[in-house]
């Protein structure tokens, strides 16, 4: 599914964040967001899961303007297309490894519920084969960035949307989550990544620059 920013234009708390900012996210490339603190690369992710709703210009998924869709048609959208890897990787500690994995699925209800031979293989990809049973909160960081991974290759999501996947992983381990989204989109999906990792930049695909607002050339925004 391809995912557009079409002259995206971010005002929170009166405060202009980006200004008409455009960007196409095609399936089968990795696309990086990248910029110093501040730039707006994760409120950029969120725009383009429809987790924000711009204050001017366009979201496009597919050629279809978002930014007119209700909570019905967002929430197809998250169900049936888009996979998640945030900051809290949102994670229930106090359940199991299978149960965050196929959770989304199930409070979904979605048709792959249950589909054990699917799990042990995300598993097994991942990394975390055989773990089904543990607790999540006996996870460390990057087992549970990849368990955050683990939960988008279950649902077979067609957008995923990471941000800041590698933030504090050792570097077995940031390579790791670096191969696995770079795979998920030679695989044809649309993967947009909010990073200020250069191993993750340079396996992008795409570079998109943001710079801080109040930073960008005269002109910008007036
Ligand atoms: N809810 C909010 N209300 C007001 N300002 C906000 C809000 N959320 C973010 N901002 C501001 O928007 C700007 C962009 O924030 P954002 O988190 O998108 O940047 P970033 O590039 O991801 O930064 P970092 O690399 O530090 O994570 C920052 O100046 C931040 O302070």
């Amino acid at each position: 599914m391809q995912i557009e920013a079409d002259q995206v234009t971010m005002v929170l708390n009166g405060r202009t964040i980006m200004e008409r900012e455009s960007l196409v996210c095609v399936p089968g490339a990795m696309t990086a967001l990248v910029g110093p603190s501040g730039a707006g690369k994760t409120t950029l992710l969120h725009l383009l899961g429809l987790l924000l709703r711009p204050t001017g210009g366009r979201v496009l998924a597919n050629g279809a303007d978002t930014t007119t869709w209700g909570a019905r048609q967002r929430r197809l959208f998250w169900k049936n297309y888009a996979a998640f890897i945030l900051q809290d990787y949102g994670i229930m500690e106090e359940e199991s490894v299978a149960f965050n994995v196929t959770m989304t699925s199930s409070l979904f209800r979605s048709k792959v519920v249950g589909d054990e031979k699917r799990l042990k293989a995300v598993l097994m990809e991942t990394g975390l084969g055989g773990r089904e049973q543990e607790l999540a909160a006996r996870l460390s960081g990057g087992e549970k960035r990849r368990l955050a991974i683990a939960r988008a290759l279950y649902k077979d999501a067609q957008v995923i949307l990471a941000d800041e996947p590698t933030a504090s992983l050792d570097d077995a381990n940031g390579k790791h989550v670096i191969e696995l989204l770079a795979s998920l989109a030679r695989q044809g999906r649309t993967v947009i990544v909010a990073t200020h990792d250069d191993k993750m930049m340079r396996a992008a695909d795409v570079q998109h620059s943001l710079a801080r607002f109040s930073d960008a050339p005269k002109g910008r925004g007036e």
